[in-house]
């Protein structure tokens, strides 16, 4: 589908477990938007990538200093006026607030104004199990399977934060078409 959105300094946030289809949904929706694109696995320390290649999950002490330096990075976009796309896991309303908080306008709880907006990706435990496992042939990704669970554990969204949800077992065009339409609708809210 290609775009021409007025999306001038919106943050779009897709999140979801490792493996739920992030990365390479949002590198096609930076490209039909046009738009920058932030690879969140890019700002972790080395230390946290050593952490989960040893298939131990982050705690809080591990994430808050990378959710502030992506939050750092979101700001510096939004403060030109410029859109981008975000992959985060973002599974607690914590860490989504860290994020939130690059809009200097934001006030916690205002979900509806914030300019940083989240889509997360669902799909069957399984299903992504699989996916993992191809994945981990490539050599490249540092989160093993075994790390899937404690992530499922964690993920959680409140109702009021009216987070839309997308089948992440979709084909990938249809995913990033579902999350075109929620943002020209978003549009239309500003
Ligand atoms: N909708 C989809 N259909 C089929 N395969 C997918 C889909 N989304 C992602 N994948 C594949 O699943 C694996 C994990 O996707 P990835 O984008 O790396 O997930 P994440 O960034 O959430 O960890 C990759 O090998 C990717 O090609
Ligand atoms: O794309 C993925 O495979 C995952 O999202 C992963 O790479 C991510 O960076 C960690 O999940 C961050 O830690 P938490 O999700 O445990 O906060």
């Amino acid at each position: 589908m290609a775009s021409n959105l007025q999306t001038q300094g919106l943050a779009i946030v897709i999140m979801g477990v490792s493996g739920s289809g992030k990365s390479t949904v949002c590198e096609m929706l930076a490209k039909s938007l046009g738009c920058n694109f932030i690879e969140a696995d890019d700002y972790h320390s080395q230390a946290n990538k050593e952490k989960m290649s040893r298939a131990i999950p982050l705690n809080d002490e591990d994430r808050v200093p990378w959710l502030e330096a992506l939050s750092g990075a979101i700001r510096k976009y939004m403060m030109n006026g410029e859109t981008l796309t975000l992959t985060c896991s973002a599974l607690q309303n914590k860490y989504r607030e860290i994020l939130r908080s690059a809009d200097p306008n934001y006030k916690p709880g205002n979900y509806t104004t914030c300019r940083v907006k989240f889509v997360c990706l669902v799909a069957p435990a399984e299903v992504i199990a699989e996916r993992i496992k191809i994945r981990s042939n490539d050599g490249k990704h540092f989160m093993p399977a075994t790390l899937l669970q404690s992530q499922l554990d964690l993920l959680q969204i409140n109702e009021d934060e009216q987070i839309n949800k997308i089948d992440a077992t979709l084909k990938l065009q249809s995913i990033v078409d579902s999350i075109l339409l929620l943002i020209k609708g978003l549009e239309l809210q500003q």
